[in-house]
């Protein structure tokens, strides 16, 4: 397995499409003046840096990657990810802390190339950010302005995307989650940087006018994932015959979204910004979900199909931190950039298991 789509999904499409397109010598020539669009990933040996970065490079564009390989979970994951990546020639890799502005002159040589930044380095985990506090302002505050620093003195920046996360919607009850609603009310601290982030963001819009747009991912699930989320951690325990720890509450939910659909929706933000529409104005925040709400009780039903065992099950107390369900509002997504997500639950948890057994 190496990463690469389900067979058939529009990102594998899309992927193939490229591939026929290096046919002709004619097609080459604008090959080769694609590549010039150069673009800055930050966090890019982690699960949604990683897919986004092996779409882009498929698209021949060139991907600046950065990553400073924090061992907050297996780094044979993040290694895999980056050997994967590594295998593209117009990929060029820093090990880097983007929350030192110091350590971002690394790539001051690319400045004048530079069209997008698709910040992604972040600290994630909502309930680790209780276990320690300080690096979640560090990376995702500092981090934040860091690179909001080294953006406003790139002369042909085109947008800025950067991660944020539906955890800002916080103890908010209206459902769906729409990107005008309240967002004051963060239930950890990890959301609390999350709002940070973006607050900082809109300041820098204010002063500088950078061109930048928070994504407010939703439960990104999928091969090459990230093993502190549930469905990871329960995969591992179903597979051992440990105990799952589920959470109680008859409401506990989420809107679980596939990777190739948040690898569209990063593209589609992309090409938009690259045809620079006239009198476009992209949104100073978008939800990227499915559109779902699904019960975490029937995520534990999909895994155990696919894994062929039942689960044991603890069940413990919701911690504070944790949300009870989430909800997206896709609308803004599917009103500016035409896209909408594509991979239900049950086709992305049969995808992530079948890649899941081949690399364990
Ligand atoms: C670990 C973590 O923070 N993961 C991400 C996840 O949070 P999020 O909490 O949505 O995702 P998780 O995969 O951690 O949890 C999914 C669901 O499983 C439940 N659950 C979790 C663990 C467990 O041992 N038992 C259990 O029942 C949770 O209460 C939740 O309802 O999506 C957010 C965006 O939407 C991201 O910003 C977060 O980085």
């Amino acid at each position: 397995m190496t990463g690469l789509p389900r067979k058939g999904s529009k990102y594998e499409i899309f992927i193939e499409g490229s591939a026929r397109q290096r046919k002709s010598s004619r097609e080459k020539q604008e090959v080769v003046k694609e590549i010039s669009v150069t673009v800055v990933i930050t966090g890019v040996a982690g699960f949604i840096g990683f897919h986004v970065a092996q779409a882009l490079l498929a698209h021949h564009y060139r991907v600046i990657g950065v990553d400073n390989l924090v061992p907050y979970y297996d780094p044979t994951l993040k290694k895999g990810r980056l050997e994967l990546l590594r295998r593209h020639k117009n990929f060029i890799f820093k090990e880097i802390d983007v929350s030192l502005a110091e350590n971002v002159k690394a790539m001051d040589p690319y400045k004048k190339d530079v069209r997008f930044i698709i910040h992604l380095a972040a600290q994630p985990g909502v309930r680790y950010s209780m276990v320690n506090p300080y690096s979640y302002v560090t990376a995702n505050v500092m981090g934040q302005l860091v690179m909001l620093e080294w953006a406003r003195t790139l002369p042909g920046l085109l947008h800025f995307l950067y991660a944020s996360s539906s955890s800002v919607y916080g103890l908010n009850t209206e459902l769906p989650y729409e990107e005008s609603n309240r967002v004051d009310q963060p239930a950890s601290l990890y959301a609390a940087t999350k709002r940070s982030a973006e607050l900082v963001s809109s300041s820098y819009y204010h002063i500088y006018g950078l061109p930048l747009t928070g994504l407010r991912f939703f439960t990104v699930y999928g091969p090459w994932g990230r093993p502190d989320m549930a469905y990871y951690m329960f995969a591992n325990c179903i597979r051992e015959g440990k105990p799952i720890t589920l959470y109680k509450g008859k409401n506990l939910s989420r809107d679980f979204t596939y990777i190739d659909d948040v690898v569209l929706a990063i593209l589609s933000i992309v090409k938009k910004s690259e045809e620079k529409p006239a009198g476009f104005q992209p949104r100073a925040i978008l939800n990227i979900g499915n559109h779902k709400r699904e019960a975490v009780t029937d995520l534990v039903h999909l895994l155990e199909t696919n894994l062929g065992k039942k689960a044991k099950i603890n069940y413990k107390d919701r911690p504070v931190a944790d949300m009870e369900y989430t909800f997206a509002s896709i609308k803004a997504m599917e009103d500016d950039y035409g896209w909408s997500p594509t991979v239900g639950l049950s086709e992305g948890i049969a995808s992530f298991v079948s890649w899941y057994i081949y690399f364990y």
